[in-house]
């Protein structure tokens, strides 16, 4: 049994996010998802509970028949020490052998730690990316299909795009 890890902040969960996430499904018998900076939320950068970023991906999942018995959702708070972060998530998770990430720190940290490390391909980077979704909220842009059908309803629904107006004081 192989199983993978792909951390993130998932602020918010988009359809990049999708493919990468059905990219290494591909590769690995079950997936966990981290959902990186729990503590984090109503913030420009992390507007989004971890609660709130699980919904999300359960209900992007949901949305596209993704075998929910193959992937596991676990939220961590971040911790003040690089260099023993690899080993502070596997004491949360059950055990994997290889990370999927692009962002270079992660990878660096599980690679010294002895993991096998993948990077998957960039899914229309300049579209598919959270900075550009959050910016989007902000200036009234247009968001709606940068993210899953069910993830744009349930933003809607707890007025996350307002929150985050709101936090950056461009409501008024
Ligand atoms: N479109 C994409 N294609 C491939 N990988 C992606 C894509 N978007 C994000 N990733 C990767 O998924 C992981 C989690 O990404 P993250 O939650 O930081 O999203 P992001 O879009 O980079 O967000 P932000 O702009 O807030 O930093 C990282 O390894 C990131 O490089
Ligand atoms: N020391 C730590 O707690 C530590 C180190 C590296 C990454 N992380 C987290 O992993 C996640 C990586 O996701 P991103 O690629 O979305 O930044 C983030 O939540 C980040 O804070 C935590």
């Amino acid at each position: 049994m192989l199983r993978g890890i792909y951390p993130g902040r998932f602020q918010p969960f988009h359809l990049g996010h999708l493919e990468v996430l059905k990219w290494g499904l591909n590769k690995v018998d079950e997936l966990i998802v981290l959902v990186g900076s729990a503590q984090e939320s109503h913030t420009l950068t992390n507007p989004f509970t971890a609660g709130e970023r699980i919904e999300m991906i359960r209900g992007t999942l949901i949305e596209n028949e993704i075998d929910l018995s193959k992937i596991i959702i676990i939220p961590i708070p971040d911790i003040l020490m690089n260099s023993v972060w690899a080993h502070h998530v596997s004491m949360y998770v059950p055990s994997f052998s290889i990370l999927f990430a692009r962002n270079p720190l992660v990878v660096r940290i599980f690679k010294e730690a002895g993991y096998s490390t993948i990077i998957p391909p960039a899914f229309n980077r300049e579209k598919y990316n959270s900075t550009l979704i959050r910016k989007l909220m902000i200036t009234n842009g247009n968001w709606k299909d940068l993210v899953s059908e069910s993830t744009y309803t349930f933003i809607k629904s707890i007025k996350g795009d307002e929150r985050l107006k709101e936090i950056v004081g461009s409501d008024k």
